[in-house]
């Protein structure tokens, strides 16, 4: 008998399978039962949407036909094609055997939407392929192919083509076979010498990577129960370590990350275009332009997706120094890839080609330019491309923060230019910020696009603005971490506060690490400090604005960061890693406040907190009140993925919402009032707005915003 169930579980396809299995079990003619998907996929697990409502969710009902299945007098064989994730692949481990496809995946990917494997994963996993196994694969909810599925013993047979044939021809050979050893449920977990140990050191390695998040030290909990307890406790812990995360509002999080980062796909623009018109142009060859750091990254992101590239340098001498780069972090990236160098082919001229000639840049079909940051250089590039590339040909320029719109102008063919921000490392970071000019045509818009997917990034289509959207939220952020410290406050303390919020790293960790010259040399550029800046500035002011010269100051002193051994921290040595609190920062930080009549004061860790991340979501507002963006979930995909924010708070937008705010508007004005001369913290007139008709929920906020005037 064949049982077909649904790409993801509704309440009708598990009552199918209870009242398929309760038939066949029922039905003396049934020899055997194959559980299959439909469409060539198994089953990607219960409909994530429904997690908010768990009293009518179909996950819930799911254990007790998964103990149905293996309670089953007729063996049953699960015939997986395309992928058993979740919820799929738990009732594949209620089946007495595995078949699957040898292009299948499978995995339990619970711990990434905040939750752990429900409906007796956790306990069915270790018995069937140990301790360490399952335990990676529950803590990272990785998905494994079908070959690794195979060495790990969690199927039992992999087919080359017919899968379902392959299924029935084993369920009918196993028929008459004892099935006790067979069911899960009533075999041992494998043990380890040492399994203490190792589940201590599991529950620490899990603490560390995920700062804050629940779910992954509650997998670990889950499965200890597994090696600790007999199955139906085990099955107890389970259930209660899953209602815990369930509640815990990180898994509300976590599954609005999920489908913000899909919903980013949908871009749509204030003047009309949108995803579900532009098309897309083929990216067949692509070229770079400057091989810095960035540059590299781009290279090698592109060498990676398979698209052929020609790397271009200005020089004979910074080509070979770039070249050198570029192949190290190319064998470096094969070696974690299974026939990575052959794969990858980047010792074929075809492929990667070095060189110094602009016009070898003819006929390619998209140009990313990568030089550093100056606009007098950057125009004088897209002048020549203007005139060298093919007409089709995609201009894109790597920017953080300066205007498409006028980089753009250098050329006769403004529409096809475009701002691509790609984050370093740029061949490991999976943001791209894809910004618009006012010129730039939809379908320049989805040729960026479909770029990020071909190589694995996600894009989020932002418009054009100073800092577009990451950087320009970031600016207030760190113009308060900045002003906490002329107020009596050290980067540690900062630091520690963001990190224990979540971020990966605080920020003077941060600006350590990216270098202090960077933000210096713009402020230069700004006129905001140095040679320009006219005589009798106040210190601590700019156009009627609060300043700091903080960080002037410090790299006045040489103290870059990191690539100088000191900026905010000490480090052991220049380019060191281990930052150490530096009691020549703290004199300086003294002698500072002295200079300029500030009475230090004590700062508690609430107001770090508030004021460092309420600026930076009050500046989200602004961008949303502009149509900079086309909603909060973007700047959240933005955040997460390009800044280090915690995904299980789910983005600066979306923990605003959780918040409250009416709470964050308070927060604001109260700080405002104190700082009247910091126009950060002055909360923006579209939270006033929504904080007046009633703080509707996240995904209504747009509807509030009044698109007459977008600043684009
Ligand atoms: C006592 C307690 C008992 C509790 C029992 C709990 C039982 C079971 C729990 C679970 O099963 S939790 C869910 C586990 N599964 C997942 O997390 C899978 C998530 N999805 C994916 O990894 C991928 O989507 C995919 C299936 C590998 C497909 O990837 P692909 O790149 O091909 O497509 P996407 O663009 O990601 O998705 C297409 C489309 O489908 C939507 N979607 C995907 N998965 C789900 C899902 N599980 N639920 C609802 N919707 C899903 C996704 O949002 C896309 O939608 P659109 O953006 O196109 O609208």
């Amino acid at each position: 008998m064949v049982i077909e169930s649904l790409f993801y579980f509704s309440l009708a396809v598990l009552q199918a399978l209870e009242d398929g299995l309760k038939k066949a079990d029922a039905d003396p003619s049934v020899k055997a039962v194959m559980i299959c998907g439909e469409n060539g996929k198994f089953s990607a697990g219960a409909d994530i949407r429904g997690f908010s409502a768990p009293q009518s969710h179909p996950g819930i009902g799911l254990a007790p036909i998964v103990s149905l299945i293996e309670s089953s007098e007729k063996p049953v064989v699960a015939a997986i094609e395309g992928v058993a994730l979740g919820g799929g692949l738990e009732v594949a481990l209620g089946c007495h055997y595995r078949v699957a496809h040898v292009k299948a995946r499978m995995g339990l990917p619970e711990v990434t939407i905040g939750l752990l494997p429900g409906a007796e994963g956790t306990q069915r996993l270790p018995r069937l392929i140990g301790v360490p196994a399952a335990l990676d694969m529950i803590t990272t909810g990785k998905h494994i192919p079908a070959t690794e599925a195979l060495k790990l013993g969690l199927v039992d047979e992999i087919a080359e083509e017919n899968t379902i044939e392959a299924a029935i021809r084993l369920a009918n050979k196993v028929i008459g076979q004892p099935l006790a050893p067979r069911r899960l449920s009533l075999k041992p977990v494998p043990t380890l010498p040492n399994m203490e140990a190792f589940l201590r050191e599991a529950l620490v390695k899990v603490k560390k990577q995920a700062r804050g998040c629940l779910a992954p030290e509650l997998c670990v909990q889950a499965v200890r129960a597994a090696s600790e307890r007999p199955f139906a406790e085990g099955l107890r812990r389970e259930r209660e370590l899953f209602r815990l995360l369930l509640s815990s509002g990180q898994a509300r999080a976590l599954q609005y990350a999920f489908f913000a980062e899909r919903a980013v796909r949908r871009w749509a623009t204030p003047a009309g275009a949108s995803w579900s018109s532009a098309n897309a142009q083929p990216v067949r060859s692509a070229a770079v332009i400057g091989l810095g750091t960035m540059g590299r990254g781009i290279v090698t992101s592109l060498v990676k997706a398979n698209i052929p590239v020609v790397a271009l340098e200005q020089d004979l001498e910074n080509l070979k120094k770039g070249r050198k780069a570029v192949m190290l972090l190319l064998e470096r990236e094969a070696m974690k890839m299974e026939g990575g160098a052959q794969r990858l082919d980047f010792h074929n001229p075809a492929r990667l080609q070095f060189t110094v000639d602009f016009d070898l840049l003819r006929d390619v079909d998209l140009v990313i330019e990568a030089v550093f940051e100056n606009m007098a250089l950057k125009k004088e590039i897209f002048h020549k491309l203007s005139k060298i590339c093919k007409p089709g040909a995609l201009l894109c320029t790597n920017t953080s923060a300066l205007n498409i719109n006028e980089i753009a102008s250098a050329t006769s063919r403004p529409q096809q230019v475009i701002g691509t921000h790609f984050f370093s490392p740029a061949h490991v970071m999976r943001l791209l910020e894809i910004i618009y000019g006012s010129h730039t045509s939809p379908s320049a818009i989805a040729t960026a696009m479909q770029l990020a997917k071909a190589l694995n990034k996600i894009g989020v289509v932002v418009g054009n603005c100073f800092g577009f959207v990451g950087n320009r939220m970031m600016f207030p952020y760190v113009q308060q971490a900045v002003f906490l410290l002329e107020e009596g406050s050290r980067p540690e303390a900062v630091d520690e506060v963001l990190e224990d919020f979540g971020f990966k790293i605080g920020p003077f960790r941060m600006s350590d690490l990216a270098g202090l010259d960077v933000g210096w040399r713009s402020r230069q550029g700004q006129g905001l400090t140095g040679p320009s800046l006219p005589a009798g500035t106040p210190a601590r002011q700019r156009h009627g604005q609060r300043y700091s010269p903080l960080p002037d100051l410090l790299c006045e002193h040489g103290r870059f960061g990191q690539k100088t051994g000191h900026g905010w921290y000490l480090y052991e040595k220049a380019g060191g890693r281990t930052a150490t609190p530096d009691p020549w920062l703290h004199n300086f930080l003294a002698r500072y406040r002295d200079t300029h009549g500030i009475k230090a004061r004590a700062i508690d860790q609430e107001e770090i907190l508030e004021r460092c991340l309420f600026a930076l979501i009050n500046e989200g507002f602004a961008i949303l009140a502009e149509g900079i963006a086309s909603g909060p979930e973007h700047l959240d995909v933005i955040y997460i993925n390009g800044y280090g924010w915690p995904r299980h708070r789910g983005g600066p937008m979306f923990y605003a919402s959780t918040v409250g705010l009416p709470r964050v508007l308070a927060k604001l004005e109260q700080y405002s009032e104190v700082h009247p001369d910091v126009p950060g913290l002055r909360p923006n007139a579209f939270l006033r707005k929504l904080v007046a008709v009633g703080s509707p929920p996240l995904q209504e906020w747009m509807s509030y915003v009044s698109w007459q005037s977008p600043k684009l």
